[in-house]
């Protein structure tokens, strides 16, 4: 028999999963798990109820929320030696990764995914001692992710970004940063750096270039000092996926990469924040099994074989 923990954030979203949870476990059940549920009580829950499971033996945890929900999942998860397979269900105002995972946003949809979809193994990063399963990064650009309060998210969603990002233009300015990569070194002022594993980030599907799930690479962004027009013009660029072409960004693939700063410089992992530079980012290879559609494990199961 099968076991399977549901981990939900009851706040996420619209806080509507509490009432589809019985259908759910139905669902689980009648396909052979034995299934529970926890909700998370506050920021962090979502870890510790993760590492419960981890030691408890479940084959299956499903994460329910918005990428915060996912995240805190992978950091209790991460660390064991026999990690139980991971599923989701979307219910957050901000589902990057399960989108990126071409995860269904229906709930029915998803349970299905989990139960009869594949299993793919994925990449996660780890910065310091944290884990992320999607984008890490750095320069005063990317502080607006956090900055953007979580009502203005839950009405607007990504566009929230955009709009604090408006009030915030007179904060960004430039950071002198050195990014060692593999066996490579930048130096210089830059906008933004960003560490990335999927493709699906705050809203722009096209940042990263075949963004490949398991070969053990982070795409590595790096945006130099340019005007803020220049800069609205990258991520305009950046929209179509023709940023790579402004001379002005840099892309690599890099395992391990190591960042600092003389300037105190605050650190984004997934969405929120994650602490300041310097920090060391290592791709840990297919390291998370989780449940995705046919048709994303056939686009990518090839990648990094
Ligand atoms: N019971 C709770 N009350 C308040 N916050 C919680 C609770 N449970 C979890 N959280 C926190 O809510 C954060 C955001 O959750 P999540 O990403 O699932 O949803 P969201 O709707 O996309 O989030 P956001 O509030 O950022 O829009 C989580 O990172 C977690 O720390």
């Amino acid at each position: 028999m099968k076991t399977a923990r549901i981990i939900y954030n009851p706040t996420s979203g619209r806080e509507t999963f509490k009432n589809e949870l019985p259908d759910v476990l139905i669902q689980l059940e009648r396909s052979g798990y034995i299934a529970s549920a926890h909700a998370t009580t506050r920021a962090g829950d979502a870890t510790e109820a993760a590492r419960a499971a981890c030691d408890l033996g479940f084959d299956l945890i499903i994460a329910v929320g918005g990428d915060g929900t996912v995240s805190e999942v992978l950091n209790g998860i991460a660390d064991f030696e026999a990690r139980p397979h991971l599923g989701i269900i979307p219910m957050g105002t901000v589902n990057d990764f399960a989108s990126a995972l071409y995860i269904p946003s229906d709930i029915k949809s998803a349970v299905e995914t989990i139960i009869n979809g594949r299993t793919m193994f994925v990449d996660i990063g780890q910065m310091n001692n944290k884990y992320f399963m999607n984008i890490a990064g750095g320069g005063k650009i990317t502080e607006v992710s956090y900055e953007a309060p979580s009502k203005l998210k839950a009405i607007l969603g990504p566009l929230a970004y955009y709009i604090k990002g408006i009030e915030i233009l007179p904060q960004i300015t430039s950071t002198n940063i050195r990014i060692e990569y593999d066996e490579n070194v930048f130096e210089g002022e830059v906008m933004l750096f960003l560490i990335g594993l999927t493709n699906s980030i705050g809203g722009f599907d096209k940042l990263v270039p075949n963004a490949k799930f398991n070969d053990g690479k982070f795409s590595l962004l790096i945006v130099e000092d340019v005007s803020l027009v220049e800069l609205a013009r990258i991520m305009t660029m950046a929209a179509r996926g023709e940023h790579l072409n402004h001379e002005k960004v840099h892309y690599a693939k890099a395992r391990d990469i190591r960042v600092s700063s003389y300037d105190e410089v605050q650190l984004n992992l997934d969405g929120e924040f994650g602490g300041l530079l310097p920090a060391r980012f290592v791709n840990h290879q297919q390291h998370i099994a989780i449940r995705v559609p046919d048709e994303f494990y056939e686009e990518h199961m090839h990648d990094g074989m």
